[in-house]
């Protein structure tokens, strides 16, 4: 096993994927690695490649090219595998690391290329791009392509480009075969693929075999997956790791089966009215700092725009509001967003402010719910819901990493209570938050309101007069209210387009678009903000149609 990685990251010893996987990985096989969010996946796969190239002969050389790819679904990622590269290299310093992938600056990554990079994290949109366009880009000596999240490269539709990119990089199994290679081309390196996730669903299936030859699987139960026995650091159930299986040809026959999740994940739900959802949020979160001042928490949205009013939101609503008392931000810590609308070095900075906090929100859309490991995230608050459960799998596993305890809290309208069904199917099963006990931490004018004296959770006199303060306050601020009817229509959107079977459980029909203006903050009736909606996009279409009139017309004069 290799040593150095330890010392440079200060680990005492493998995690219990580590110490399963990496000995097969060294031995040259295909591996296919089923293991829960945080426990290590990481090092599992860079340190059989470092061990192997620093001890190459001849020493590998810039000029040899890439001899490791390892594809991430996102830019986050990218950036985070770059990092751990970058710290188990520093003892060898003739392995240069590198990264491309979208949003970064095509020439300067084809200046990096040409001066070569032996081991080489990728998007695979920049990737195809480089493989296509980059002629200086060797890759003639590469050994490993890795499939980091390989379900979530999938779901974000970069089916074709993995299958191109196998194509060009000559690693599709069924058309060539790196025996076939060694047998008939001395000077084309022996291949090696590894596919990594959480989460394996049939989608990997087809990907696993056009880029698997022989593999193993290795599937380690959330149990186990904590660290080697050597520590108890972590809790061990011996019985239950899993033997690898082989894996000749696809092990996907039941795609419904059980996620892993860390094992002291602490998984809630809480049942709220569309029309409250807004102020419960800021209750709890401003309820989780009252208790524990010092912790990260990250809150899951459905939209760019859903993360942008919050983000606004939070960073700017004042509590209590018109008071003689001085009044400040409601909840009083530092407020990140992260999204994919966002400018490429704002998502840069984000991500790196967000790891250093020790006190801090983050706002985030499902780029951070792949891989992203952020330190000593206390609390998810999946605020919408993540539609599949593989999502939820993923979104939860961002606390809870290696052995940790975290908790994660799902919200759910009335309407929306089979989705605890359709997790439980995945063997994921929810407890309830006791919400009235926590908004009883709010008194007003020093009364108590006790839980039980509501027939609803709108007419909770903390809820209703938060509420009244968010809508005077959204109302008052013109920038605010157009966060609000961007955040309002786009929600509206993602909610109808939940896929398939899950349309069943969230019914666009059920929803009471007075009640989701309300949880956006907004008085107006619905219509009038559909209507506002409807005719800013009949505007929009009208200008749109001008200026391609007018671009008509300049193009006729033209010609
Ligand atoms: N042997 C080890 N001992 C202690 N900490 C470790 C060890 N190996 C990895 N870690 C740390 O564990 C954390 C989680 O690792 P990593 O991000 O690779 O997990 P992962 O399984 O890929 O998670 P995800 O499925 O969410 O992508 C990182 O902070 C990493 O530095």
């Amino acid at each position: 096993m290799p040593t150095f990685w330890g010392q440079r990251m200060r680990f005492q010893v493998p995690t219990q994927v580590q110490a399963k996987a990496i000995p097969l990985i060294l031995s040259g096989r295909h591996v296919l690695v089923n293991a829960a969010t945080g426990t290590g996946k990481t090092i599992t796969y860079l340190a059989p490649i470092i061990h192997h190239l620093q001890k190459h002969e001849p020493r590998v050389d810039r000029f040899h090219g890439t001899f490791a790819l390892v594809l991430v679904p996102t830019r986050e990622l990218c950036m985070q595998v770059y990092e751990v590269l970058q710290k188990l290299l520093h003892r060898f310093h003739w392995i240069v690391p590198g990264y491309i992938m979208g949003g970064e600056n095509r020439s300067k990554e084809k200046a990096r290329l040409r001066k070569g990079i032996s081991v080489l994290v990728a998007t695979p949109g920049r990737l195809l791009d480089h493989l296509k366009n980059t002629s200086s880009f060797v890759y003639t000596k590469l050994q490993w392509i890795i499939f980091d999240e390989a379900d979530r490269i999938l779901e974000l539709g970069f089916g074709k480009e993995i299958e191109e990119i196998l194509d060009l990089l000559g690693s599709r199994q069924n058309k060539f075969h790196s025996k076939d290679i060694t047998a008939t081309d001395s000077s084309v390196c022996p291949r090696q693929n590894i596919l990594l996730s959480a989460t394996l669903n049939e989608k990997v299936n087809h990907l696993a075999k056009i880029s698997l030859e022989n593999p193993v699987m290795i599937g380690i139960d959330h149990k186990t997956a904590g660290a080697n026995p050597a520590t108890k650091q972590f809790k061990l159930v011996d019985s239950d790791i899993e033997d690898d299986e082989e894996y000749p040809n696809g092990f996907l026959s039941s795609s419904g089966g059980d996620y892993k999740l860390p094992e002291l994940l602490v998984q809630r739900y809480v049942k709220v009215s569309c029309g409250s959802r807004l102020a419960v949020l800021l209750s709890i979160l401003k309820n989780l700092f009252e208790r524990a001042a010092l912790q990260k928490i990250v809150v899951f949205f459905s939209t760019c725009d859903s993360v942008n009013f919050h983000y606004s939101l939070l960073s700017e609503f004042q509590w209590p509001p018109n008071s003689p008392e001085k009044s400040s931000q409601m909840v009083g810590y530092k407020t990140f967003r992260l999204h994919g609308n966002m400018q490429h070095e704002d998502r840069r900075t984000t991500f790196q402010a967000f790891k250093t906090e020790k006190s801090a929100v983050l706002l985030s859309t499902d780029v951070a719910a792949r891989g992203l490991d952020f330190p000593k995230v206390r609390c998810i608050i999946q605020y919408d819901s993540p539609g599949e459960a593989t999502e939820y799998v993923h979104r939860v596993g961002r606390t809870a990493r290696l052995g940790e305890s975290g908790d994660s809290l799902l919200f759910l309208q009335p309407t929306e209570m089979d989705y605890l069904k359709d997790l439980e199917k995945h063997g994921v099963s929810l407890t309830q938050y006791p919400l009235l006990k926590v908004l009883e931490t709010f008194p007003l004018q020093g009364k108590k309101h006790p839980a039980k004296k509501f027939v609803s959770l709108d007419m909770h006199p903390w809820v209703s007069f938060l509420q009244k303060g968010l809508e005077s306050f959204i109302s008052a601020e013109p920038s605010m209210k157009k966060l609000a009817k961007d955040a309002f229509c786009s929600w509206v959107r993602a909610y109808t387009a939940h896929r398939g079977d899950l349309k069943r459980i969230f019914m666009v029909k059920k929803l009471h678009l007075g009640h989701v203006a309300r949880s956006f903050g907004l008085k107006e009736q619905p219509s009038l903000v559909g209507k506002s909606h409807q005719m800013q996009m009949k505007k929009r279409k009208r200008d749109q149609k001008q200026k391609g009139l007018s671009k008509k017309r300049r193009v006729t004069k033209k010609m």
